[in-house]
């Protein structure tokens, strides 16, 4: 079991308030994932959880009980940080059973533990090793494997993966998730990486400035942002906002269209627009252009396009694709 909830937590740092006033609910086996820009809160927000910072107020409670009070090591959770925090004297197989020898777990149970997880992560071979001799990415299993073998209530993620280059970002991206499908345990992951956030969580939370912007899956919030915040967070290229009035539109103050939904034709559509920069990224080609009638926008066409810079084209959003926001930013359903 691994539930988690959290009510009305607080946390200021001297007169600056951090977090202000988070409610959430973590099912046991969920994959839940903090994104947000830097300095929203994300990691803070962790570490209460963990308990290595104490919240100003309120409650949070594992598996129904309040561990406001329970010290870190006790609440029933595993940390997986972005430095690994690995102990550099000692060897793979000692850094991952650690933990359960300072639990004072019998040497068999630590010795079957261990090897099943340094199985799951197919560390087998560099067991005898330390941490100095792996690479960053082994490290980082590594550091998986000593969470695994304490077989927590709750996994928590410090942005696991940003210290590791982009193929190994993936591969390691893909090994989370399958031990997330293997352990069905809950993990709590922070990420500024929106491709982590939206391929590996079942329910993403969006903090900024310490307030929660929304709360949903992956594409709930890409299909129904709650506000313009939101909106312009997920998805990459960022969202198109176009003043309503440019549009004729009076029952909204701003319209949101996502680059993948304007399709650009040569010949004739809604928008003339010049174009002012082209990224050809093999897959997609990325379109920035400039409009009079809706400013600078961008579109993402799939494929390869022969646009060029100063040419002339014409731009139609999807109708069935236009997000609707009133003058405090809130969407309007
Ligand atoms: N010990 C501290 N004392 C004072 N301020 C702090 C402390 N720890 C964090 N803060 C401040 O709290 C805010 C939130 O920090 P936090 O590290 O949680 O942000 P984050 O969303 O994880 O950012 P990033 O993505 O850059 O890691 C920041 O403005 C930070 O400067």
């Amino acid at each position: 079991m691994g539930s988690l909830q959290l009510k009305s937590v607080r946390k200021s740092f001297g007169t600056v308030d951090v977090i202000k006033g988070i409610d959430l609910d973590v099912k046991d086996g969920e994959f839940v994932i903090f994104v947000g820009p830097s300095g929203c809160g994300k990691s803070t927000l962790l570490r209460i959880i963990a308990g290595l910072e104490d919240a100003t107020s309120g409650s949070i409670t594992i598996d129904g009980a309040e561990v406001v009070t329970v010290p870190p090591a006790k609440r029933g959770i595993a940390m997986v940080f972005q430095s690994y925090a690995l102990y550099p004297h000692l060897t793979v197989k000692d850094n991952m059973g650690l933990g359960l020898k300072q639990a004072g777990a019998p040497k068999d149970e630590i010795e079957k533990r261990v090897a099943k997880a340094s199985g799951m992560l197919s560390l087998e071979k560099y067991l005898a090793r330390r941490p100095a001799e792996l690479s960053g990415g082994q490290r980082q299993r590594v550091a998986i494997g000593r969470a695994i073998v304490r077989e927590p209530k709750l996994f928590l993620f410090d942005e696991p993966l940003s210290n590791l280059d982009a193929a190994l970002r993936v591969n390691t991206r893909l090994e989370i998730a399958r031990l997330h499908r293997e352990l069905k345990a809950t993990m709590i992951y922070v990420t500024h990486d929106q491709v982590e956030a939206m391929t590996l969580a079942d329910k993403i939370v969006v903090l900024d400035a310490g307030v929660i912007q929304q709360v949903g899956s992956p594409m709930e919030l890409y299909n129904r942002p709650a506000n313009l915040f939101v909106a312009g967070f997920i998805g990459s290229p960022g969202m198109n906002f176009i003043d309503a009035e440019r549009l004729g539109i009076s029952d909204a103050r701003t319209i949101g269209v996502r680059p993948e939904h304007i399709t650009l034709s040569r010949e004739s559509g809604d928008w003339q627009a010049k174009a002012v920069h082209v990224e050809h990224l093999g897959a997609d080609t990325i379109v920035y252009l400039e409009s009079e009638k809706v400013g600078a926008f961008t579109v993402r066409l799939f494929g390869e396009h022969h646009y060029q810079p100063d040419d002339v084209v014409f731009a139609t959003p999807a109708a069935d694709q236009m997000h609707r926001f009133d003058a405090n930013g809130q969407a309007i359903r």
